[in-house]
């Protein structure tokens, strides 16, 4: 056993809409869920040796952390987005801009196939991402989540109410809720069927990645060739929490 699977690592995923975590050692990963406390996050620091944290928004609550691991003399780490990783070239034009997320996806996904892919995360963005059959990462959509497209639509207009449901369907509504559910559906799995659309451009037999929190509100009106694989982000920081421990290893 090498030193990188004796960290106890702990992963931070802080989006825009909420902060969930994983802790990683001896090579598994156990799913922590979405941190609502102060007092969950203290217990859970007490049992790791490092942090690697991937921030996309909560920058207040993250530059806390980082204050909190430096008193506690725990190694923190951020994800930074790089031109060059476990293969996969980055095309974006300025790496800095691109949401760590995302390239996170990215690479957690080339870990699962040798194929060029596309992922579609529905989470508060709905963002997609296409790397090609030379494993360059092309670039890729971002689009208003599920959540998003409901609120703005009720923001801009008078007349236009409902609530978002656990479920949509494609049909054609005949009162405001029903209406508003197939448009925003048709909307979500629209983007999907043009990412699977694009994605013949990217190579030989593409792979077709699902993931994000409003995935299950359309899952039954797509396509059952997509692969719902849900912690993506995860698995790209267990491949990136790897190249650390082996630098300061
Ligand atoms: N347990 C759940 N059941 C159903 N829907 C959920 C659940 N948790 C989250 N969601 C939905 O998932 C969406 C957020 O998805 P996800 O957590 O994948 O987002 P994300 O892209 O990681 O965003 P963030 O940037 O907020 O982390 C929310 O809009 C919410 O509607
Ligand atoms: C697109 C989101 C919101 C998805 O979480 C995030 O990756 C982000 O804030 N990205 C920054 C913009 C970009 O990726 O080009
Ligand atoms: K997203």
């Amino acid at each position: 056993m090498s030193e990188v699977s004796r960290v106890n690592w702990l992963f931070i995923d802080a989006g825009n809409s909420c902060i969930k975590a994983a802790s990683y050692s001896a090579g598994a990963m156990t799913m922590l869920g979405v941190i609502e406390s102060h007092c969950q996050l203290s217990s859970i620091l007490a049992q790791v040796d490092a942090i690697l944290i991937a921030s996309v928004g909560q920058r207040g609550w993250v530059n806390e952390l980082k204050e909190r691991c430096h008193t506690l003399s725990v190694p923190c780490f951020e994800v930074e987005v790089k031109r060059s990783f476990l293969g996969i070239e980055n095309l974006y034009e300025n790496i800095q801009q691109m949401g760590c997320d995302r390239w996170l996806a990215v690479i957690g996904a080339s870990t699962l196939t040798d194929s060029p892919f596309v992922i579609a995360d529905f989470g508060t963005a709905i963002n997609v991402e296409f790397v090609d059959q030379q494993r360059n990462y092309i670039g890729g959509w971002i689009a208003p989540g599920i959540q998003l497209l409901y609120s703005s639509l009720f923001k801009g207009t008078d007349k236009v109410k409902g609530q978002l449901g656990r479920s949509l369907d494609l049909k054609a509504g005949k009162n405001t809720q029903k209406a508003v559910d197939g448009g925003c559906a048709a909307a979500a799995v629209g983007i999907l069927t043009m990412a699977i659309q694009q994605a013949e451009d990217l190579g030989d037999n593409p792979v077709i990645f699902v993931c994000g929190g409003d995935f299950a509100r359309i899952e039954q009106l797509t396509n059952k060739r997509v692969r719902h694989e849900s912690a993506l982000v995860f698995l790209g920081m267990q491949e990136y929490a790897a190249q650390i421990a082996l630098k300061c290893g």
